[in-house]
């Protein structure tokens, strides 16, 4: 992909007294008895990409509206650069909405306006000269990797061109934050991977806060610095992503992982027995400095027995090495497997007795 921002591409963001873009605290919004919102506090700093992960229904569209401005909490405080745009009127919203950039999982753009045209269109609304509009939205698209496409129409492009449209537009107006609201939903796991890169691309060269709201941990693996799990209205756990990865607590952090963590394998799972087997079945979760040491060749080295590795394996987050394995330790010594767990848990790795493999020979 092309990645490569050119650094006049877009000029230096004004900076501001505070480091927080963002900061929610205690904010409510309520549909008749449904709380969309059941007090959000969270906060997220210039340059950093926040990461908010749920399922559906689980308030994130209107946390987004109510940041935006198009939805109004019912409580709570919403500051973006410092001022609280709870109370404002439409009219003095409007220019802390241009603060906002915004990208959409279905692109939204002007189907009978060229690439440019689309691009340039929030500098019209600016007021901005058309050489000058012209300018930047060729700026931008360079940005985007997209120089060549200005003349095209969006029916023309790939839904990853799309977004890069998309995201060219979103900066045009030099926001404060990106919003990004199921920015690659719609789009196949390589193009999700490039337009996560280029993001991140954007956010390291251009310092660029980006707020990213999805409901798949890929996408926050891929980027997000911190994440913010949201269910029922309410953040129910947050943290720096590579130990949320390590050490997930909610049930919901779990379950939206899963299909990302290594998990014990179906046919495997579904023979364990939880008294009696041939082989205990253990599930090993470890990260950061705990996950570099030689774990199992000390492992092997203290113990009478050979374990087996079953399934799992080291990921990378954040530069940090985070480990999932499942092992299994033979049942004939009834003590072995607490051997094990003691001699893994003195080392900081999380040690759980799945149940006991009845099948393996
Ligand atoms: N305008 C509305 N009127 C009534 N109920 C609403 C309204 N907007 C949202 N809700 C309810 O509030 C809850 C949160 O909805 P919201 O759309 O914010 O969730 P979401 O996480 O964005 O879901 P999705 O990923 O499906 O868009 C849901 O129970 C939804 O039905």
């Amino acid at each position: 992909m092309n990645s490569f921002v050119s650094a006049t591409a877009i000029a230096a963001e004004p900076q501001t007294a505070t480091e927080e873009v963002v900061r929610l605290t205690d904010v409510k919004r309520r549909f008749g008895t449904t709380a969309a919102l059941d007090g959000i506090s969270l906060t997220v700093k210039r340059g950093e990409i926040l990461g908010i992960i749920g399922r559906s229904g689980a308030g994130k569209s209107t946390l987004i509206r109510c940041l935006n401005g198009l939805e109004r909490a019912d409580s709570g405080e919403i500051l973006i650069e410092g001022r609280d745009i709870t109370g404002l009127s439409e009219q003095d919203l409007q220019p802390l909405r241009r603060r906002i950039g915004m990208i959409f999982q279905h692109f939204n753009l002007l189907s009978a306006k060229t690439v440019e045209e689309n691009v340039a269109l929030p500098l019209k609304i600016e007021g901005l000269a058309k050489s000058e509009r012209l300018k930047r939205a060729h700026d931008l698209l360079e940005l985007v990797g997209l120089a060549d496409k200005a003349k095209a129409y969006p029916l023309s492009l790939s839904g990853g061109q799309k977004q890069r449209v998309g995201i060219a537009r979103a900066l045009a107006a030099r926001p404060a934050l990106l919003l990004s609201d199921e920015a690659t939903s719609a789009l196949d796991p390589e193009t999700t991977r490039s337009i996560l890169a280029l993001l991140k691309d954007i956010n390291r060269k251009l310092g660029l806060t980006i707020l990213l709201i999805t409901h798949e941990m890929e996408v926050v693996r891929g980027i997000a610095d911190r994440v913010a799990v949201i269910d029922a209205g309410r953040i129910v756990e947050e943290g720096q992503v590579w130990s949320i990865f390590a050490n997930p607590q909610a049930d919901i952090t779990r379950s939206l992982l899963g299909g990302i963590r290594p998990q014990l394998p179906e046919h495997i799972a579904g023979r364990l027995s939880a008294t009696a087997g041939s082989e205990a079945i253990l599930s090993v979760d470890l990260a950061g400095p705990q996950a570099q040491g030689a774990l199992f060749a000390e492992l092997s080295a203290a113990l009478p027995h050979s374990f087996r590795l079953v399934h799992g394996g080291i990921d990378h987050i954040q530069n940090q090495p985070v480990a999932r394995f499942f092992i299994a330790v033979p049942a004939r010594d009834p003590a072995l497997a607490g051997k094990v767990e003691q001699f893994l848990m003195a080392r900081s790795a999380r040690v759980e007795v799945l149940g006991y493999d009845t099948d393996h020979a």
